[in-house]
């Protein structure tokens, strides 16, 4: 078994005695800068000029700067804003105002392990990377959890780098759960690999594939939604709480005898072989070189795939129906950053 990090094990003083300046008030952003303040943490949120964030941060108790001043000012410097955003904003408005021994931390890998961001030498270069989203972040933190991150340390000028995000991790939450000790590149890799085959890229193919069959033979869309989309949510809360087992526990024999048959002729083993080619891809770094070339061209091929997947029909009779469960708008608070 690996190593893991509890509340323990984290020295909490050390942030405690540092100004933090968390760049971007978006998924990760919001979460990171609220969940630092509610833990006493000195933080401030960086954001452009214009940035329709500053009126969110600012009614949610944090103090706001440009991106330049907030890194000027900061010992730590955490850069929340969309990976192919982070290039351009830390060479133009970070680069220049971080001084030797101050800490640039990054909750996902892309912009090191790709060789997009090369921070002087006399910089502290590290990663906390939560494990999950960052309104569920701020959430579980809220009711007194927390979600597990992944820690790792590319530069160590000042031999603190790695006690430093682990005091992070402590103040967001993640030592609540547990905090596993990684590479830029494991996270990086695994990352991408994960929300590709399996949480986001496999999971909505597999929903929309169950779907679509059942309505081209005939069956009704509601009762379609219901099966494949709504009834997930339901089923992965026990693979949350009590893993594969619990949820086999669970359900019916019926769905248990079916489920371990039929399962794998769906996952069949050229699926995996499919994972494999696509785990090949991020690690020479043909994923990166082409998402790289999509935002260089405006993100042209990426808005034509948003648009397929938001006017899909699973989307429309999905909306209708949750329009009925008044209870599910309460249940995240995905589409308030100002978060709490
Ligand atoms: N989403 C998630 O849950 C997870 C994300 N991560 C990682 O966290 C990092 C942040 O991701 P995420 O939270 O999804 O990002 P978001 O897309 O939610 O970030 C949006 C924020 O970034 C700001 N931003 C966007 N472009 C620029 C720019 N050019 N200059 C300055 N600010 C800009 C936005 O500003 P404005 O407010 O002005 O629009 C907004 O505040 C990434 O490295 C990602 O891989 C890691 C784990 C999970
Ligand atoms: C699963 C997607 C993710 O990696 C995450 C929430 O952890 C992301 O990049 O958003
Ligand atoms: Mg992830
Ligand atoms: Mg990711």
């Amino acid at each position: 078994m690996a190593e893991m990090f509890y509340e323990a094990d984290a020295n909490p003083s050390l942030l405690l005695g540092k100004k933090v300046a968390v760049i971007g008030y978006g998924s990760q952003g919001h979460a990171h800068a609220l969940n630092l303040a509610d833990s006493g943490v000195e933080v401030v949120v960086g954001l452009r000029e214009g940035s329709s964030s500053v009126v969110k941060a600012k009614d949610a108790g944090l103090t706001t700067m440009s991106v330049s001043d907030a890194s000027a000012w900061a010992d730590v410097v955490m850069l929340l804003a969309p990976d192919t955003a982070q290039k351009k904003i830390y060479d133009e408005e970070i680069a220049p105002n971080l001084k030797d021994g101050d800490a640039l931390l990054f909750a996902h890998g892309f912009n090191i392990r790709y060789e997009q961001i090369q921070p002087a030498p006399g910089i502290d270069v590290a990663m906390v990377a939560p494990k999950g989203p960052g309104h569920l972040l701020r959430r579980t933190y809220a009711e007194g959890g927390g979600i597990p991150s992944l820690i790792a340390v590319h530069q160590d000028a000042t031999t603190n780098a790695r006690e430093l995000a682990l005091s992070y991790a402590h103040h967001i939450g993640s030592t609540k759960a547990g905090v596993l000790e990684t590479t830029f590149s494991e996270e990086t890799e695994t990352d991408l690999f994960g929300e590709q085959t399996v949480l986001c890229g496999g999971l909505s193919a597999l929903v929309t594939a169950g779907f679509e069959t059942l309505v081209e033979a005939g069956y009704q869309p509601e009762s379609a939604y219901f099966e494949c989309l709504h009834e997930l949510k339901l089923i992965v809360d026990l693979l949350y709480q009590d893993g594969l087992s619990g949820m086999w526990f669970s359900v019916s024999e019926t769905a248990e005898w079916g489920g371990l048959k039929i399962g794998p002729r769906v996952i069949s083993s050229g699926v995996k072989a499919e994972m494999k080619k696509v785990l090949d891809e991020i690690r020479s770094g043909q994923f990166a070189d082409e998402w790289i070339a999509e935002n260089e061209n405006g993100q042209k091929h990426f808005n034509e795939l948003r648009s397929a997947a938001a006017n899909h029909p699973i989307e429309e009779v999905g909306r209708q129906l949750r329009n009925m469960m008044p209870f599910l708008a309460n249940s995240s608070n995905i589409r308030d950053v100002s978060g709490g």
